[in-house]
């Protein structure tokens, strides 16, 4: 990448944050001595402790090294190999996980729903879950609702939404999982408690994110429905999810959830983002294509706007000719923000300039 383009703010994603620096501290804490292995370090014992008492109920926790492992197996972990799994037809575990949800079932079926702001909506989960092939020995059979909080494109579901959708996974025996890649950010936007971000709303098992917001591949699966916990362990070990070194995991886990570091680093993103997207909407021939209700925002522009951006070396992904995605880090600026801002400007005011050519790449996601 040539040295203007390494100038340019880069929102391609929270993937290429760096580590926050109270992170790196804790690491740096841990890091002296030896120290047991494969959970029984002295952090690994703290974080049943420190995340019931965040979540107030008792809780089991794993730390896995990426968000897809946290929801394959998490998944795996409550669907049989011939059930089936309802998600939005936006979510991750069927757009972008390389097929590891239907690998660590053993072959279970994404059963894809539409939905407004892509969020599942509960009417259309319940007239689906009412309609399914129960007992139908050739066909898949439901087991759980997977929902991403916050979601692929960075809208949030209310309470209310996850509460009717948990009811009506508990009516039917389903599971209820929560893809948290992006837990804190959501929490930051509906300002609530994490319990009452899951397991009152009936969520069973959590994917929860820290990697996106601040930590070294350390995420983890938090565990509210207790039997889960033992099939977990043994289906965490086979997947080459048990770290050796898991204290150092561990004490990012620790150190993230302490004094609110989690909300205070997913504020600054979710600030971020809401001054991009306010920006953007403001711009002749730019629509957001959802709310800006985390950190992510998608805009629609002309595609050679976006070819434009491309060719000037702009990080940022992309969906299909006209949608352009752009992710708020939590070391994001306000500055780098309005720089975006008036390249998109500029880009769509050329755009709409008869004859212009570029020869950009367009980035696909
Ligand atoms: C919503 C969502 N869920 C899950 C993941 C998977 O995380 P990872 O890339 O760490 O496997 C991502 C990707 O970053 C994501 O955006
Ligand atoms: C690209 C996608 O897989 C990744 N989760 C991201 O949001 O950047």
């Amino acid at each position: 990448m040539n040295k203007a383009a390494q100038a340019l703010p880069n929102f391609r994603s929270d993937n290429v944050a760096p580590v926050s620096p109270e992170i790196m501290r804790a690491i740096e804490e841990a890091n002296r001595g030896p120290a047991a292995a494969y959970g029984d370090d002295d952090y690994s014992k703290l974080l049943n402790q420190r995340f019931s008492t965040l979540f107030e109920t008792e809780v089991t926790v794993f730390p896995v090294s990426t968000g897809t492992a946290a929801n394959a197996l998490s998944l795996a972990t409550c669907v049989r190999p011939y059930g089936a799994i309802y998600c939005h037809k936006e979510a991750h575990i069927d757009t972008a996980e390389g097929g590891a949800t239907e690998a660590f079932t053993g072959g279970a079926k994404l059963l894809t729903l539409p939905g407004r702001h892509f969020r599942i909506e509960p009417p259309i989960l319940r007239e689906a879950v009412t309609g399914a092939a129960w007992g139908v020995r050739n066909r898949a059979q439901p087991d759980a609702v997977s929902i991403t909080q916050a979601s692929e494109y960075g809208t949030v579901y209310p309470l209310a939404e996850i509460a009717e959708i948990g009811e009506i996974a508990r009516d039917k025996n389903l599971s209820l999982h929560m893809d948290g890649a992006r837990f804190a950010n959501g929490l930051v936007r509906l300002g609530c408690s994490p319990a009452d971000m899951t397991w009152r709303a009936g969520v069973d098992i959590l994917s929860f994110g820290a990697t996106k917001n601040g930590t070294m591949s350390a995420d983890a699966i938090v565990v509210f429905d207790q039997d889960l916990v033992e099939p977990l362990s043994y289906r965490l070990r086979r997947a080459g999810q048990t770290a050796s070194k898991m204290r150092y995991a561990s004490a990012q886990l620790l150190a993230y959830i302490e004094d609110r570091l989690h909300l205070r680093l997913a504020a600054k993103a979710n600030a971020v983002a809401a001054h991009l997207g306010a920006g953007l909407a403001a711009l002749p021939d730019v629509q957001l294509v959802a709310p800006v209700e985390a950190n992510l925002i998608f805009a629609k522009l002309p595609a050679l706007a976006i070819n434009r951006l491309a060719a000037n070396g702009l990080q940022f992904a992309r969906r299909g000719d006209e949608v352009i995605r752009f992710v708020a880090r939590f070391d994001s600026t306000e500055q780098e923000a309005d720089e975006v801002i008036a390249l998109v400007r500029r880009a769509v005011a050329g755009s709409t300039t008869v004859g212009v050519t570029t020869s950009a790449t367009s980035r696909q996601k």
